[in-house]
């Protein structure tokens, strides 16, 4: 385990992400506004610690986890970026090579969770994935604990609905709820979304579905 600000040991490049069949080093990348806790749930399912003092991040960091899934070792390279707004360029060149993006707020704060589709749309334009439409994201609806929420838990799946169906999950980096469940979602989405190019490439049956980057304006 490792945390830097310059990513010295990232192992980057086409297609980057498949070492073998069994051994595969996944990039997930966190995202979303200054404080909603996005290195706190880092930090919770890395190191199992919280606190609740947490400086702001500046540009990025990373950590690393292993993990086995259904027989597969992977090794989860885990980049959580600086959400506030000045610290912008110093994160946007880190997403690309990213194979799963998690797509953070705060249900005590509504606009954190207005602020989604921005940070999709920043993901996008920076990270210039090859298939925007089949590009994995999942949801984290971060702060469950908070007594006074301002984000519906209906309303949140409404958007991943209406967002390509991510999946989504309600979490707590302080009481450690569904923090593991959430990274591994990361990691089976993106493990499913391997094996279907795997089958596609097999049967010569590749739809590339002819779109790619949808949009280039500016974000918020
Ligand atoms: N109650 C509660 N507080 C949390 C939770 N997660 C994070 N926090 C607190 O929220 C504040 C911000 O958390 P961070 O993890 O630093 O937020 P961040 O998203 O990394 O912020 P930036 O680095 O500025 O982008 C800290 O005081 C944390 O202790 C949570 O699940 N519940
Ligand atoms: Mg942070």
């Amino acid at each position: 385990t490792y945390n830097v600000n310059l990513p010295l040991n990232h192992i980057h490049g086409v297609g980057g992400n498949t070492m073998s069949r069994n051994n595969v080093l996944l990039k997930v990348i966190l995202l979303g506004d200054g404080g909603v806790g996005k290195s706190s749930l880092m930090n919770r399912y890395v190191t199992d610690r919280f606190d609740s003092q947490s400086f702001h991040t500046i540009g990025v960091e990373f950590l690393n986890r292993d993990l086995d899934v259904d027989g597969r070792l992977v090794t989860l390279q885990i980049w959580d970026t600086a959400g506030q707004e000045r610290f912008k360029s110093l994160r946007t060149p880190f997403y690309r090579g990213a194979d799963c993006c998690l797509l953070t707020f705060a249900v005590d704060d509504l606009q954190s969770f207005l602020n989604l589709s921005c940070w999709k749309k920043e993901f996008m334009f920076y990270s210039d994935v090859k298939e925007p439409e089949r590009f994995p994201f999942v949801v984290l609806g971060n702060k469950v604990d908070m007594e006074r929420r301002e984000v519906g838990e209906d309303e949140a799946r409404a958007w991943c609905e209406e967002n390509g169906c991510c999946p989504y999950f309600e979490t707590s980096a302080k009481d450690d709820t569904n923090v593991a469940a959430a990274f591994e979602a990361a990691v089976r989405v993106v493990l499913a979304a391997e094996d279907q190019i795997g089958h596609a490439l097999l049967g010569s049956t590749i739809d590339l579905h002819g779109n790619r980057k949808a949009s280039r304006g500016s974000c918020c």
